[in-house]
C-alpha cells in the first residue's frame, strides 16, 4: 500500500514537474510543429461549412461555420509567427492551447445561440476539442496536457449547463437534424473529454520518461552528453547577457582500467558511482556535473577560471582522501583525477572550442604525471 502511494505520488511529481533541457527543446520544436499543424487544419476547417452549405444546411448555421474557420486561420498564423519568433516563451504553449479549446467553445456557443441542439449536439465541431487535446501532446510537456483538458471540461460544462438552463421550453432542445439534447448525452461528452485528457496526458507522460532518459546517463544517473549539448548554449546566452562567467572542467579517472582489471567490470561501475557521489556532495549552486564518457565527466562552472581551478582542486584532493573499497575487506583503490579547464567565451565561443581547449589542457595533465588540475596553457 505504501508502495503504490509512493508510486502515485512519485508519477504526480513528475508529471506536474517543470521539463529538462532536453525536453524543453523537444517542446519548443513541438509547439512550432503545433503551429504547422494548426494551420493545414485551420484550412482544412474551411471546408467544412461549406460541405454543410452542399448538404443543404441552414445558411446561417453555413455562415457561423465559416466566420468560425476564418477566425482559427487568422490566430492560427499570429500562433506560428509566435512560435517561430519565441521558442523558448513558457506561456505560448499554455497559450495556444487555450486558443484551441476555447475556439470550439465559441463556435459552438454561437450556434447554440442560433438553434440550441446544433450547439450542444454538434459532433463536428466538439471534435476541435479533441484535436486541441491531441495537439498538446506534441509540446511534449504533461502540464499543458492537462490544463488544455481541464480547460476544456471546464468550458464544455459551462456551455452545456448555460444551454439547458436557458431553455424556455422541452420543444428547444429537440432537432429534427441534431435530435435531442438531455443531460446524459451531455455527460457522456464530459466523460469522453476526461478520457481523451487522460489518455493524451499518458502518452506525453511516457514521452517525457523516454526523452529524459535519453539526456541521463543509465549507471550514475547524471546528465550526458545529450544534456550537455542542449544545456550548454542556452548557458552560455545567458553568461553572455549578464555579463557572469563561466568555467568548463574536463575530468578524467587516472588509470581506471586498472580498477576493471583487478577487481573486474562490475567493481568498476561501483567505482564510478562512489566517484560520482564525491564530486556531486557540496555541489554549489550553477554548477553542473555531466557524464560524457566512460570515466570522463563534465563540470560546469558559474565561477572564472581561478575559482574554478580551486573547485575543481578540491574535489581531487577529496576524491584521493577516500578510496574506492571494491567489497567487504579488500584492497582499497586510490582512484585519482586529472582536469583541464578552459573559460567561455575568452577560450572557446562554443561548447566545441571549450571543449577542446579543456582537453588539451587534461592531456597535458596526464602528461606531467597525472592527479592534477591544469587551468592554464604551458
Ligand atoms: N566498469 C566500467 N568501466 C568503464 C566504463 N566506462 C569506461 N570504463 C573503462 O575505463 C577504462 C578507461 O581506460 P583508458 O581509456 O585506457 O584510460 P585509463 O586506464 O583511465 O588511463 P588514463 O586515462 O590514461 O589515465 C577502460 O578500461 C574502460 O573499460 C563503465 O561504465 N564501467
Amino acid at each position: 500500500m505504501q508502495a503504490l502511494v509512493r508510486q502515485i505520488r512519485d508519477t504526480l511529481r513528475l508529471l506536474f514537474a517543470q521539463p529538462d533541457e532536453v525536453m524543453r527543446e523537444v517542446g519548443s520544436g513541438g509547439e512550432l510543429i503545433a503551429a504547422r499543424v494548426r494551420a493545414v487544419i485551420a484550412l482544412l476547417l474551411l471546408v467544412l461549412p461549406l460541405i454543410n452549405a452542399a448538404s443543404g444546411g441552414s445558411i446561417r448555421e453555413t455562415m457561423i461555420g465559416l466566420g468560425g474557420a476564418v477566425f482559427v486561420n487568422v490566430f492560427a498564423q499570429v500562433w506560428l509567427a509566435l512560435a517561430r519568433r519565441h521558442r523558448q516563451h513558457r506561456w505560448l504553449p499554455f497559450a495556444s492551447s487555450a486558443f484551441d479549446v476555447t475556439a470550439a467553445t465559441l463556435v459552438l456557443a454561437m450556434l447554440a445561440m442560433n438553434h440550441l441542439p446544433s450547439g450542444l449536439n454538434s459532433m463536428v465541431v466538439w471534435c476541435g476539442y479533441l484535436l486541441a487535446l491531441v495537439l498538446t501532446a506534441l509540446r511534449g510537456d504533461a502540464r499543458v496536457t492537462l490544463f488544455a483538458g481541464g480547460l476544456a471540461l471546464f468550458e464544455y460544462s459551462a456551455l452545456a449547463f448555460v444551454a439547458i438552463a436557458s431553455a424556455t421550453s422541452p420543444e428547444q432542445l429537440i432537432s429534427a437534424d441534431y435530435g435531442a439534447v438531455t443531460i446524459g448525452t451531455q455527460a457522456q461528452r464530459v466523460v469522453l473529454l476526461a478520457i481523451t485528457t487522460l489518455i493524451t496526458v499518458m502518452v506525453t507522460f511516457r514521452m517525457q520518461r523516454v526523452v529524459e532518459m535519453s539526456g541521463t546517463d543509465g549507471l550514475t544517473g547524471l546528465p550526458n552528453r545529450v544534456w550537455l549539448l542542449h544545456r550548454v548554449p542556452r548557458v552560455m546566452d545567458t553568461v553572455q547577457r549578464d555579463g557572469s562567467s563561466l568555467s568548463l572542467a574536463l575530468i578524467d579517472l587516472d588509470h581506471f582500467k586498472r580498477v576493471n582489471d583487478e577487481a573486474g567490470h562490475r567493481a568498476g561501475d561501483r567505482a564510478l558511482k562512489h566517484v560520482v557521489s564525491i564530486l556531486r556532495e557540496g555541489a554549489e549552486p550553477g554548477e553542473n556535473l555531466v557524464r560524457i564518457g566512460g570515466q570522463e565527466f563534465v563540470l560546469l562552472m558559474r565561477k572564472p577560471i581561478g575559482s574554478a581551478w580551486e573547485r575543481v582542486e578540491h574535489l581531487r584532493r577529496q576524491l584521493l582522501q577516500r578510496p574506492f573499497e571494491p567489497e567487504r575487506g579488500g584492497e582499497p583503490f586510490r582512484l585519482s583525477l586529472s582536469a583541464g579547464i578552459a573559460t567561455y567565451p575568452q577560450e572557446g565561443a562554443d561548447l566545441s572550442r571549450l571543449l577542446r581547449r579543456a582537453d588539451q589542457r587534461l592531456q597535458e595533465a596526464k602528461r606531467e604525471g597525472r592527479n592534477r588540475v591544469v587551468a592554464r596553457d604551458g
